[in-house]
């Protein structure tokens, strides 16, 4: 497995700067920009789409762009965020009619599928779709808004993701979303993630590169255990 990730969200960015701000991250150590795109429909908020997207790429942004769609139905906007420079794409299964499908589209389309699982998810949506995930995103927050606390079942949850993992013999990366902060960061990891999103921890803070270097400490930490 390569190295741990830290993917800030820019749902808790600066959106009158919002260019600047994917700067700043990337400039203060972080490797993926991490894209909530929420329709007021499968969640109680609405984002930004793929112009927005479009629009980081054309700005100069090379880094990987995690798109994660809360959105209802999914296929629609796979291969639309794949033009507009998405490198990672995921969705919450019980948002797709066809999950198989919707994973093989973003495949098709250039771009790395995920699936979502929401705190109350269960985990039987991962059957049979192992060989087509690059990554599992966990939400330890029920999705819709930044800023919320971290619901501590999600950690179990995690350590049976990990399992399943390891079992699958594939190289899925395992990533955690909401409420990642860097005082639980390091019982997050040895849980089994290796993908950290964080939103407000990053960019409520004065200092990007302070809050992202203190999370890298503490999941250097659990490697070194
Ligand atoms: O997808 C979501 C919320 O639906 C998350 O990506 C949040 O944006 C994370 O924000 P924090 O909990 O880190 O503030």
């Amino acid at each position: 497995m390569n190295k741990c990730m830290i993917a800030p969200s820019i749902l808790s960015a600066d959106f009158a700067r919002l260019g600047d701000e994917v700067e700043a991250v990337l400039e203060a150590g972080a490797d993926v920009i991490h894209f909530d795109v929420m329709d007021n429909h499968y969640v109680p908020n609405l984002s930004f789409g793929p112009m927005i997207c479009e629009a980081l790429r054309k700005h100069g942004i090379t880094a990987p762009i995690d798109v994660h769609l809360m959105v209802s139905p999914v296929d629609d906007l796979i291969e639309q965020f794949a033009e507009a420079g998405a490198s990672y794409i995921s969705f919450h299964p019980e948002a797709s009619q066809h999950v198989d499908r919707s994973l093989q589209l973003i495949e098709d389309a250039g771009c790395e599928p995920g699936l979502v699982l929401n705190p109350a998810t269960p985990l039987h949506y991962l059957d049979h779709v192992m060989d087509k995930l690059h990554h599992i995103l966990v939400m330890s927050v029920n999705p819709g808004f930044g800023g919320q606390a971290f619901i501590p079942s999600t950690l179990d949850k995690l350590r049976q993701v990990k399992q399943r993992v390891v079992a699958s013999g594939r190289d899925i990366r395992i990533e955690i979303d909401g409420g990642v902060k860097v005082d639980n960061i390091r019982e997050i990891a040895e849980a089994g993630a290796d993908m950290f999103v964080a939103g407000s921890a990053i960019f409520n803070a004065d200092d990007y590169g302070e809050v992202i270097d203190a999370m890298r400490r503490e999941i250097a930490a659990v490697s070194q255990a």
